[in-house]
């Protein structure tokens, strides 16, 4: 699903417009879930806990509980005060393991400093993991055994995304990704160079980042740096892929305002890009969407019924 874009008159690039694929994507699960239910079997089931009251996280886990509602799922959120004890997150992590009518687990990121991310992460029953983030779900990526793992939202969003742009297939071209996180960097590339691409990851410390994006077929750009990446870093016809969500003030909006931009400087990079994604409405609302079909995964891996790919 990709327009013409309407904002800036002589860009060239495809808008990928993630909300409407996101829509499409999660039309198809609605459906999928109606169908299970019809032959009998539960409706998927997705439980998010949150540990405190970060504003910005609330705001993620209620679209996130929304959107599982809206598509018919059993959706439960767990709000826990923010000094809640490692113990008591492992118990409640075991408790949904357990749990027949919960097939995801999803546990906000970032927890309060005194908890331990990687011991909650490795709680998780490999089998229930939506985000991915188990490292028995990063192994079996690594290793190419998509059919078994769980693939983290975002890059698989991204996936998602770049084969729209690319009908004709992903295979021989050079992809670079700027970002080297354990939720986006890496499983960003371990998906790319299966698809047979050339893949570079570079980070903050990599030389010459121009030089390097100016060979790139395929950029994903997921660093957290407003607009580092430059129009004329940009090859011609380069499919263009931003995960940053910069908050910046925007002056210009009125006091004390601020807008939401990329890593990328969007309006330069769209000049020479094939196809782009914009900020917001492009890579998060994928985001979301590729959690509910991680979701619905699960739940057809227990039902015994063939899961759709997205
Ligand atoms: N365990 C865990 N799993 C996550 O998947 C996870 C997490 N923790 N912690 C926080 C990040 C962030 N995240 C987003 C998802 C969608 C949008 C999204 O839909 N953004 C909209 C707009 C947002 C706005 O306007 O503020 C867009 O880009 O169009 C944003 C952010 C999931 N996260």
């Amino acid at each position: 699903m990709a327009h013409e874009p309407s904002s800036s008159a002589d860009a060239s690039a495809l808008v990928l417009d993630g909300k409407a694929v996101a829509a499409e994507v999660t039309a198809r699960i609605a459906a999928e879930v109606e169908h299970l239910v019809a032959r009998g079997h539960r409706a998927p089931g997705l439980a998010v806990i949150l540990v405190g009251e970060d504003p910005a996280s609330q705001v993620y886990v209620g679209a996130k509980g929304r959107k599982a509602k809206e598509l018919g799922f059993h959706s439960v959120q767990y709000t826990l005060p923010i000094d809640t004890g490692q113990d008591e997150l492992l118990d409640l992590v075991a408790a949904l393991n357990a749990d027949a009518a919960i097939d995801g687990i999803l546990v906000q990121m970032p927890l309060p400093k005194h908890l331990d991310p990687m011991a909650v992460i490795e709680a998780i029953d490999p089998a229930k993991d939506v985000d991915g983030f188990h490292p028995v779900n990063v192994g079996r990526l690594a290793i190419g055994e998509r059919d078994r793992a769980l693939i983290s939202c975002t890059p698989a969003g991204c996936l998602t995304l770049i084969r729209r742009a690319l009908p004709g297939g992903l295979a021989g071209l050079d992809a670079l990704v700027i970002g080297r996180s354990n939720i986006v960097g890496k499983p960003m590339a371990q998906l790319l160079l299966q698809e047979s691409c050339t893949v570079t990851i570079a980070h903050s410390r990599s030389h010459d980042l121009p030089a390097l994006a100016a060979r790139a077929d395929i950029l994903v750009a997921a660093v957290g740096r407003a607009e580092m990446v430059r129009g004329d870093w940009i090859k011609p016809g380069a499919v263009v892929i931003d995960v940053g969500m910069n908050r910046i003030p925007a002056p210009e909006r009125g006091e004390g305002k601020t807008r939401l931009v990329g890593d990328v400087a969007y309006a330069e990079a769209a000049q020479r890009a094939r196809a782009i994604t914009p900020v917001p409405g492009g890579v998060g609302p994928m985001t979301i969407a590729m959690l509910m079909a991680n979701t619905l995964t699960i739940a057809c891996r227990s039902a015994g019924v063939e899961a759709p790919v997205f």
